[in-house]
This record gives structure tokens, C-alpha cells and sequence, in this order.
């Protein structure tokens, strides 16, 4: 008899020791980070997903929340080869369910092989195989978590000033993870923090020099206010975007998305920047990609796959990513990306000093 079980979508049910007890289901998902697990658990783009770590021992430097990305942890359960004692009672504060001294290879050769896929968790004393088919049973798939924003997002605008005020970004919080703020702040912009389903009217009201979409859970396709933003601003404003925000953004453009087998998930994703043909390691949370482009060009690619990582066009001031620049966890490499972001303003900023001076 176990004390805990996964139920996947292909049928199988699989033992494993309770950690933290409690019943739950999701989208079974896996990271192949060796480091970063407290900026993963609390990244919300893992909202209804059960992350599985591929890394075999999870917890062994401790958890600090100054390394976390948001105020709780997103993932509805972690799975994990094993966990430490202190990661445990962290998911237990925050009552994650919990599970290791499970093959994680096994597991994840699965998702690889049959894709992302649901399951259902059942952890406690005198839980039962069927526990788990049952919440398996109840588990909804990404695309039908259609308000997944309102469980993420900021519920009302917040403004963060640096005293620079060099450049004001609303930033469009779809699950927006903190260091994407703080790597705009970090560069002297004033940053607004928008509620997922701000209007046309929020932002008229702050006349923003970027319009900024976060990263975020979920069918890109069920952010609509974000995108109708985007059809909106586009050309007026400059628009930025990262990960679920280059998803909006093409979407709006007249591009197209479309759901990975298993997606990108992990520190060390290989881009090569078209133009310069240089490659970058970058970090990756996405089960989503950006099919056609529709109106941007395609500067950066995945090399292992050849999904698009960069979208930009000079023209309409836009410039999104697939990756991670801000990083936390993982490589450092695409910092440079916020400079970009903010250099378009003084692009405009030019912009309006020529024509006025016509
Ligand atoms: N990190 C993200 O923004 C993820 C975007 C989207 N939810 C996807 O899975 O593709």
C-alpha cells in the first residue's frame, strides 16, 4: 500500500511516497532545470500544471523568498525524484501536494513520447489508485481554463517609480513573474502594473511610453483583452512581449499560435539571433508557440527545433520574446533584451522631436 498516486491520461497509475497530502489534478508538465526550483515553483505561468522536476534532488540549497517570483507557489502539485525536507514544508505551508521517490525518467520519457498530458494526484494516509483516476476524471484541459488570468493577475494597477521616470511601462500582468518588473525598474523606467483585462481606456489614461505583455498561463487564445490592447496601441505605442506576450502579440498581428507536444521547458534552451547568427542559452516556460508571425518578422529561432523565439518588427516598434530574458532561473545572457525594449522609446521620443520640428 502506497501513501500517495498519479493517474495519467494514458491509463497508467503510478506509486509514489506522499510528501504533501491532499487530492488535486492538472496539466503534467516537466522542467529539465538543475537549479531555480523556488523561481519555478512560484512562476504563475505554471498555474494548473503539475511540474515535474527531471533534476533528480530537489531542495538542496534551501528556500529564500527573495528568490521567488511571485507571493505563492502556481503548480497545483511538484513531483520530483526527491525533495528535501525544507521544500516540503514550504509546499506543505502552501498546501502543494507533493510527491517523490518516483522514476522521473520513466515520467518524463512519457510526456515526451505521449506529450503533455493530465493527470490526477491522491496523497495521504489510506488514499487509494482510484483517488487519483477520479481527479484525473475532474481535470480540465489548458485551453479550457478560459479566465485563467483572473487567477494570476494583479487585481488592480500598481505603480512602481524609480525617480528616474526615464520611461513609463505598463506592463500587462497576465501572471507577470516579478523579474520582469524589476529588470525594467532595474534600467530607471517607471513601471504600472495593468490587471489581465485593463481596457483601451486604462491605458489612454496613463499615455504609457511601452505597452508591455507579461508571460502567463495558459491558451494565449483566452487573453483577449490583452490582444484586443495590442490590435488597439500597435503602431501608436511601442509593444513589448515576453513568452505568453509574444504569443498576444502575434495573435493580434495576425499571426497564429499552436499547442506543443510537450513544450520548452528548462535553463539551457539553445536561440540562434538570425542576424548576427550568434546562439544564446535562454531559459523556457511554454507548452504554446508561435505558429505563423502574421506581422512581424522572425529574428530569433529555436535551434533545436526551429520554433520561433524573437518577433520584431522596426516599423510598428515591436519586440517580443518566447524565452525568458529576465531570467530567474537561468542564464543571464538575454538581460540586454530590456535595453532593447526601452531604446524604442527614445525611438519614438526622436520620432516626435523630427516631426515636430518639420
Ligand atoms: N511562460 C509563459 O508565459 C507561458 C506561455 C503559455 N502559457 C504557454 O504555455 O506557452
Amino acid at each position: 500500500m502506497s501513501d500517495a498516486y498519479l493517474a495519467l491520461e494514458d491509463g497508467r497509475v503510478i506509486e509514489a511516497r506522499g510528501r504533501v497530502p491532499g487530492y488535486t489534478r492538472g496539466e503534467l508538465v516537466f522542467t529539465t532545470a538543475y537549479t531555480g526550483y523556488e523561481e519555478s515553483l512560484t512562476d504563475p505561468s505554471y498555474e494548473e500544471q503539475v511540474l515535474t522536476f527531471s533534476y533528480p534532488l530537489i531542495g538542496n540549497y534551501g528556500v529564500r523568498t527573495e528568490r521567488f517570483e511571485s507571493d505563492r507557489v502556481h503548480p497545483r502539485a511538484a513531483i520530483a525524484r526527491e525533495f528535501t525536507d525544507e521544500v516540503v514544508e514550504w509546499l506543505d505551508e502552501q498546501s502543494v501536494p507533493a510527491i517523490d521517490h518516483i522514476d522521473t525518467r520513466e515520467l518524463v520519457t512519457a510526456i515526451r513520447e505521449e506529450g503533455a498530458m493530465k493527470c490526477g494526484i491522491a496523497v495521504g494516509d489510506g488514499v487509494t489508485p482510484e483517488d487519483a483516476q477520479e481527479e484525473l476524471s475532474k481535470c480540465k484541459g489548458m485551453s479550457e481554463h478560459v479566465d485563467i488570468g483572473s487567477q494570476v493577475s494583479t487585481p488592480e494597477a500598481v505603480t512602481y517609480r524609480t525617480g528616474d521616470g526615464d520611461a513609463h511601462v505598463a506592463l500587462v500582468d497576465c501572471g507577470a513573474k516579478g523579474s520582469i518588473v524589476d529588470s525594467l525598474l532595474e534600467r530607471g523606467a517607471d513601471v504600472t502594473v495593468l490587471p489581465y483585462d485593463a481596457t483601451v481606456e486604462d491605458v489612454e489614461e496613463l499615455s504609457p511610453d511601452v505597452l508591455f505583455i507579461s508571460n502567463g498561463p495558459g491558451d494565449p487564445a483566452n487573453f483577449t483583452q490583452a490582444q484586443n490592447l495590442v490590435e488597439e496601441f500597435v503602431g501608436e505605442i511601442p509593444l513589448a512581449g515576453i513568452c505568453l506576450g509574444q504569443q498576444v502579440v502575434a495573435r493580434a498581428l495576425g499571426g497564429t499560435t499552436e499547442k506543443m507536444d510537450f513544450g520548452h521547458r528548462g535553463v539551457n534552451q539553445p536561440v540562434r539571433d538570425l542576424r548576427s547568427g550568434k546562439v544564446v542559452m535562454t531559459t523556457q516556460n511554454h507548452g504554446y508557440t508561435v505558429d505563423e508571425p502574421g506581422n512581424l518578422n522572425v529574428t530569433q529561432v529555436n535551434v533545436n527545433d526551429g520554433t520561433a523565439e524573437g518577433l520584431e518588427n522596426d516599423d510598428l516598434n515591436v519586440i517580443t520574446r518566447q524565452y525568458h530574458p529576465e531570467a530567474n532561473p537561468g542564464p543571464n545572457d538575454s538581460l540586454a533584451f530590456f535595453d532593447d525594449v526601452l531604446a524604442m522609446t527614445d525611438a519614438k521620443k526622436q520620432t516626435a522631436v523630427a516631426s515636430s520640428s518639420d
